[in-house]
């Protein structure tokens, strides 16, 4: 059964395995990759650490297995504190892993330039280990890159690197879309990691492999966290054949990552144009629709969606390589008639800002009934 991404904007993670890359599983290695035995994984493992310039690599099924293990290996004793900002998906979409794997506190920072920490954002917020006995001390700095589809400052990921570095605080990044940051600013993924002790690149979103995430750190601290990926059940025994997809869509899929980008640079100048704002500018393959001006009812977003056949989720556009051109088209044609529709009937949101929540067609519809429900309860 084939299931068509090319009208798919709800994430990125709804790209599908290519049929080269399902057809190269037929000469995949098998080995039991518990015990470092499967030779795709470990191909896999040493090209993409050679390509952040790290010492060692590990496969993980997930990019929130790859992030929590990584920042636990990063902890020791609690109390102890991560510091991100307030969007950072380590904090909002990783189920709270940060309080169980780590018992971790979490200072979840807004941004005062409203775009991505700074290291003024980061002194600001930190927690010294000085021995005051009513503290949880800062203890690692997670950043993310892309964050809402925005590329770091390199010179601002050195200043902060420099800065944490010094003061004895790991740097990890939560890179599911380094791969995008590299590409739009024409820099290599080694440039981008070298200012961090750990990164967590996804395999399975903008590069459109089936399964899995590859973390990557100097070689003690990516035992440990193996230790910990164990522990947590994921140890995967022949994941050879995963190992090959993933390989596959490294190596093809990355260099098109930059026409993705061009595709949602274009439909967010399209959507100013229209008068619809954004929330960010848009550097890379997200377009985020701001919600607080733009009034978009729900329920009439999701029927333009059906009406046109293409599938979004909450106010975040997502753009990958599977879309096509008509697909685009036929976003625009459902977004501006959701919006002509929102200048008479404006829809009031209440509760909290909802962060890629579902209001769209197809599966995710019973989301749209849920939000008129907590709307209509507060
Ligand atoms: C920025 C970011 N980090 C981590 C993850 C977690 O990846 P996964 O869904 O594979 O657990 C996601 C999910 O797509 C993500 O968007
Ligand atoms: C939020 C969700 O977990 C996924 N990371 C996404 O970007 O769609």
């Amino acid at each position: 059964m084939t299931y068509e991404t090319y009208n798919e904007f709800r994430s990125d993670t709804f790209t599908v395995p290519t049929k080269e890359m399902i057809q190269s599983v037929l000469d995949c290695s098998v080995g039991d990759s518990v015990y470092k035995e499967d030779k795709d994984t470990l191909e896999l493992e040493s090209y993409v650490a050679k390509l952040a310039g790290k010492e060692a690599g590990l496969f993980c099924c997930s990019g929130t297995m790859s992030n929590q293990i990584a920042l636990r290996a990063h902890l020791y004793q609690p109390p102890h504190r991560i510091l991100c900002d307030y969007r950072a998906h380590v904090y909002s979409h990783e189920a709270g892993g940060l309080a169980t794997l780590s018992q971790a506190m979490v200072t979840p920072v807004i941004p005062a330039n409203g775009l991505y920490l700074t290291l003024d954002d980061i002194i600001a917020n930190f927690i010294p280990d000085d021995g005051n006995i009513h503290m949880a001390p800062t203890r690692v700095v997670s950043l993310e890159n892309t964050l809402s589809g925005l590329v770091y400052p390199l010179d601002e990921l050195k200043r902060i690197s420099h800065w944490c570095h010094d003061n004895g605080v790991k740097l990890h990044c939560d890179g599911a879309r380094l791969w995008n940051a590299a590409a739009e600013g024409d820099v290599s993924v080694g440039e981008i990691c070298k200012y961090f002790d750990s990164v967590s690149l996804c395999l399975s979103k903008t590069l459109g492999a089936p399964i899995g995430s590859l973390l990557v750190g100097d070689r003690a601290f990516i035992e440990k966290a193996n230790h910990f990926k164990k522990q947590n059940g994921g140890g995967l025994r022949q994941q050879g054949m995963l190992a090959r997809m993933a390989l596959i869509a490294v190596k093809d899929n990355f260099p098109k990552l930059k026409e993705t980008h061009k595709w949602a640079k274009e439909f967010g100048k399209w959507c100013e144009e229209n008068g619809i704002a954004l929330e960010v500018p848009v550097q890379t393959n997200f377009v985020f629709i701001d919600f607080s001006k733009v009034k978009l009812n729900p329920s009439v977003w999701d029927e333009s969606c059906k009406k046109y056949n293409v599938r979004t989720m909450g106010n975040r556009i997502s753009f990958h390589y599977q879309n096509t051109p008509d697909a685009i088209e036929s976003l625009k044609k459902a977004l501006l008639e959701a919006y002509k529709d929102s200048l008479v009937n404006p829809y009031v949101r209440k509760g909290a800002p909802s962060l890629y929540r579902a209001s769209s067609s197809g599966s995710d519809s019973t989301m749209v009934e849920k939000e008129k429900q907590a709307a209509k309860a507060i």
